[in-house]
């Protein structure tokens, strides 16, 4: 017997509930299946049909309340937060790949080139879910200086806690389960090699998900694995490990950039000129904030390439969505005028 609040329901939620359902919460989804956590344990279910969802947008994702009626999914609660990554291909909307996150822990280790840009550009994406990012850096066996390490990304990362744990020795495992708390979902972002996996295995004190070492020594990716995608963790938090929250496309968002890069909006805003482009011109907050050293070059530059990207990536969704409405406006119109008995 599992209690709901374990699995993160809140009191309010009960007013969600449609009359004779029953509150599950999806811990995998595929090819229209879901695998739920409910108060009894695991089951399979199917998604009602009202829950298919040609976007993807609405139909229930890793995360998600969802109310049962018997075997049925018959509806999707409203969700807290969203993890959403724009799916390329035939239809330019968003999919959901994680749902109803308090945290997210932006992945990085303390081995290896420097991580500030990366986990600069992950804090981006993390803030445009609507949850909390955290950062975590791993490896900390690793590394020499730890500390100086945490401080450097801290002052970077703008209020953001920073943690540094060692899934080897077990090192700083406690502050990341303090994070996550009981009844608390969180998921992991962070590039490919830098120990999500090894965390999770860590966090869960069992093998939760395929390390690369084992994936490479087995010979299958982490694909063909039916496990469950949230995982009940010993502390009493949740922890969401999907391949799309491995496979996040960074930057679609602009809300996300300008959070995660607030002290630079902040000094654009009392640049004299509105249009400031923060080159050369007069009055310009921005220059003068790298002349006394207040800024970092490096900083504006990473804000101006991924505000470049994400304007980009807004373009091409847009022109994706121009291009589909001009069809479903031609389609509409031959079928009007294919009708036999149209009216002249
Ligand atoms: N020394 C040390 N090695 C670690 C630690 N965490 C992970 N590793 C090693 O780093 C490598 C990558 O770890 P994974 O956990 O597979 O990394 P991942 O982020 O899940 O990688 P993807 O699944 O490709 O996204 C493996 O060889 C791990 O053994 C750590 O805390 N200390
Ligand atoms: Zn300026």
């Amino acid at each position: 017997m599992i209690f709901l609040s374990s699995l993160g329901w809140t009191p309010d939620r009960e007013a969600q509930l449609p009359a004779g359902t029953e509150a599950a919460r999806v811990a995998r989804v595929d090819r229209g299946r879901l695998t739920v956590l409910t108060a009894d344990g695991e089951r399979r279910v199917h998604p009602a049909a009202a829950l298919h969802d040609e976007a993807g947008v609405e139909s229930p994702a890793v995360g998600d309340w969802v109310a049962l009626r018997g075997e049925l999914a018959v509806a999707v609660l409203p969700r807290r937060s969203a993890f959403t990554r724009t799916v390329s291909g035939r239809t330019s909307t968003a999919q959901v790949v994680a749902a109803n996150l308090d945290a997210v822990l932006v992945v990085d280790a303390l081995a290896g080139e420097t991580r500030l840009r990366r986990v600069e550009r992950y804090l981006a994406v993390a803030w445009s879910s609507g949850a909390t990012p955290v950062v975590v850096l791993t490896k900390a066996d690793l590394c020499d200086d730890v500390a100086s390490a945490v401080a450097e990304v801290a002052e970077d990362a703008l209020g953001v806690e920073v943690l540094a744990v060692s899934s080897v020795t077990g090192e700083g495992l406690d502050a990341v389960h303090a994070v996550l708390g009981p009844g608390r979902t969180a998921a992991m972002v962070g590039p490919s090699g830098v120990g999500k996996s090894s965390l999770a295995n860590a966090l869960a004190g069992r093998a939760v998900a395929p390390t690369r070492q084992v994936r490479e020594s087995d010979g299958r990716g982490r694909h063909t694995t039916t496990a469950r995608e949230l995982h009940l963790l010993p502390g009493g938090g949740l922890l969401v490990d999907t391949p799309g929250m491995r496979e996040l496309a960074l930057y679609d968002d602009l809300d996300g950039v300008d959070t995660a890069y607030a002290d630079i909006v902040g000094l654009a805003a009392q640049c004299r000129f509105r249009d400031c482009e923060h080159r050369t011109e007069p009055g310009c907050a921005v220059a003068a904030a790298i002349d006394d050293g207040t800024l970092d070059p490096g900083r504006l530059l990473a804000w101006r390439k991924l505000q470049r990207e994400a304007h980009r990536q807004l373009l091409r969704v847009d022109a994706r969505a121009r291009a589909e409405e001009r069809a479903r406006t031609r389609a509409f119109f031959r079928a009007i005028r294919d009708q036999p008995n149209r009216v002249r």
